[in-house]
């Protein structure tokens, strides 16, 4: 029988204030939702681990503070990440507005092959009656990205799942090409020394 391939994985989450992003968290990992809002300082971590065709993936979800003086500080988190879930609240037009410099100060942290770099975006708390940003508009707007969206609902436990498993199976991908990469740099010295004088 052939052992399962394991692959630990750093994502992380990041948003306005208040979108939901601890909730979505909860319930993928621990299929719980709080009314109460405890609003998030800093960051904190949560694992879980699922099985992928024939890997076994270790996440661990990076939860980060949407509140504005964390900004600089949570923005420290994303180095080393392989995948990014961006998150807003369809109810709330000013959190959809905000997702460029959210992204923008994630791109801003991961280097090289930012272009591969794996996110998907969360229209979060569809359950509520007085949306603001209309689901074309968000398409629209990972559509120029290139950037999978998913309506969501941590409360009613609304394609969560599907949400997370989309964004671990992309950074799946990428970090098996960049291994790939490593190790065809790891054999080219010699190549390169029979060039050599
Ligand atoms: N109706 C509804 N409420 C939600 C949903 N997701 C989260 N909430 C509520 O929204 C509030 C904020 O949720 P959090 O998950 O704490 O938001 P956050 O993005 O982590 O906030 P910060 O940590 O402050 O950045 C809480 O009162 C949640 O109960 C949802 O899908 N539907
Ligand atoms: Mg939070």
């Amino acid at each position: 029988m052939n052992p399962r391939k394991k692959v630990d994985l750093k994502l992380i989450i990041v948003g306005a204030i208040g979108v939901g992003k601890t909730s979505l968290l909860h319930q993928y990992v621990h299929k719980t939702f709080y009314e109460e809002y405890q609003t998030t300082l800093g960051a904190s971590i949560l694992s879980k681990i699922i099985i992928l065709g024939d890997t076994t993936l270790k996440l661990q979800i990076w939860d980060t503070g949407g509140q504005e003086r964390f900004r600089s500080m949570v923005s420290t988190f994303y180095k080393g990440s392989d995948g990014c879930i961006l998150a807003f609240d369809v109810t709330d037009l000013e959190s959809f507005e905000a997702l460029d410099i959210w992204r923008g100060d994630v791109l801003a942290k991961i280097v090289p092959m930012e272009q591969s770099y794996p996110m998907v975006l969360l229209g979060n708390k569809i359950d509520l009656a007085d949306r603001k940003v209309p689901q074309e508009v968000a398409q629209g707007w990972c559509r120029e990205k290139d950037i999978p969206y998913f309506e969501v609902s941590a409360k009613n436990d609304i394609n969560v799942v599907q949400a997370f498993e989309m964004l671990a199976s992309r950074a799946l991908s990428r970090s098996i090409l960049e291994n790939h990469l490593t190790e065809s740099i790891k054999l080219s010295p010699d190549q390169s020394r029979s060039r050599c004088c």
